[in-house]
């Protein structure tokens, strides 16, 4: 089959990239290098630089459906620039579903988010829990969600939206490198790797048990084997929303203690004000996923995450230097 992937020059879509070559799939990658990387596009995938809302100049019906990771995706970023998000995450995917309609391309798979819930009632969090976001972000995914559920009613795609709780970890050449870097555990790698003097932590007086915020991390290798079976799972007229995620969470300062483990380093922290638009507690049920998709996580062990993501994060400072 053959798959256009939006935003495959950046993390997550270079995963699945990945994944759907090693599947025996065709892959075309397009990216407008906004936040991705050359590089990072997999061998073997056919590379476009563009952007999604011109998607309409290379879709045709040769597709059996799109993988939509094309985004801005930063919490923080989002709260003081939202127009910035509403532009390229609404404007961008209203002009990809219009060329998906045009060019006759009936299935999508969608990056959604955690942040569409907001600050949960109740956790682990269920997909029919009230989505209430509390940052812009949030509601640009959220609207993309529903944009999606009426393109599906209306015109018949096939639809997958899975939202991702906290992805983390590397797949072979595939890892996270944002430029500039705001994910927690990059961050706290660059400090293990003496890159940074010391890790910030956003706050410490939220209601858990160590005043600091819990978030449900997931492997981007099993991430990416949920996009394939929601490639099949994918119903004509139908648009079905999933959990990604573990079901545990962990605080920042656990996060931070298991880097310590994994490499060795003291990773000195300080405390900094709390950002702006972070929920307390963000952990998936991931029990449709499992039920529907038949997803099956096999990489759920935090310390093996960051295994991944230190080994990785090595792999490139290495390469940078060279
Ligand atoms: N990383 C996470 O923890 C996480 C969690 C939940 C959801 N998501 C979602 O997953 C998706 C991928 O996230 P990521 O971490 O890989 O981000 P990323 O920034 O590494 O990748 C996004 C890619 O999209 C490209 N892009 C952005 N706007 C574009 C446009 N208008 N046209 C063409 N290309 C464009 C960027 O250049 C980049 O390569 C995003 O939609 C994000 O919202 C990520
Ligand atoms: O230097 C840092 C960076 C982050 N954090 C905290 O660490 C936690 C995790 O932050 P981060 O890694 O930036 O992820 P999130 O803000 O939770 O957002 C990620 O996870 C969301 C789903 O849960 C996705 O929607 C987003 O796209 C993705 O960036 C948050 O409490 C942050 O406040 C720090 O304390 N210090």
């Amino acid at each position: 089959m053959k798959y256009l992937v939006t935003g495959g020059a950046g993390y997550v879509g270079s995963v699945v990239a990945q994944h759907l070559l090693e599947a025996g799939h065709e892959v075309t990658v397009l990216d407008n290098l906004s936040t991705g990387f050359r590089e990072g596009v997999p061998a073997g995938a056919a590379f476009v630089e563009g952007d999604i809302r011109d998607a309409a100049k290379w879709l045709d019906s040769s597709y059996e459906a799109v993988l939509h990771f094309a985004a801005f995706s930063q919490v923080g970023e989002s709260v003081v620039k939202p127009e910035k998000y509403w532009d390229n995450n609404v404007g961008g995917t209203m002009a990809l579903l219009a060329a998906m309609r045009e060019a006759g391309v009936r299935k999508l798979v969608f990056s959604s988010t955690a942040a569409t819930y907001g600050e949960p009632e109740q956790v682990p969090i269920v997909e029919t829990a009230p989505t209430q976001p509390t940052n812009p972000y949030g509601a640009t995914k959220l609207a993309v969600d529903h944009m999606i559920t009426g393109e599906a009613a209306a015109h018949g795609l096939g639809a997958v939206s899975l939202r991702y709780f906290n992805v983390a970890g590397a797949y072979g050449a595939q890892g996270e490198r944002h430029n500039p870097e705001s994910h927690l555990i990059p961050l706290v790698l660059q400090v293990a790797q003496g890159r940074r003097e010391a890790i910030s932590v956003f706050g410490d007086d939220y209601p858990t048990p160590d005043g600091t915020c819990i978030r449900d991390y997931i492997h981007v290798a099993d991430l990416a084997d949920a996009h394939l079976l929601a490639l099949t799972a994918a119903q004509p007229g139908e648009h079905l929303i999933c959990n990604l995620g573990n079901g545990e969470g962990f605080s920042v300062r656990e996060v931070i203690e298991t880097v310590r483990q994994v490499t060795g380093h003291p990773i000195p922290e300080v405390v900094a004000p709390r950002r702006g638009g972070d929920p307390a507690v963000l952990v998936a049920s991931a029990a449709t996923a499992r039920e529907k998709l038949g997803w099956n996580p096999t990489r759920a062990d935090l310390a093996g995450i960051v295994a991944d993501a230190w080994e990785f994060a090595q792999r490139i400072s290495t390469a940078r230097e060279q």
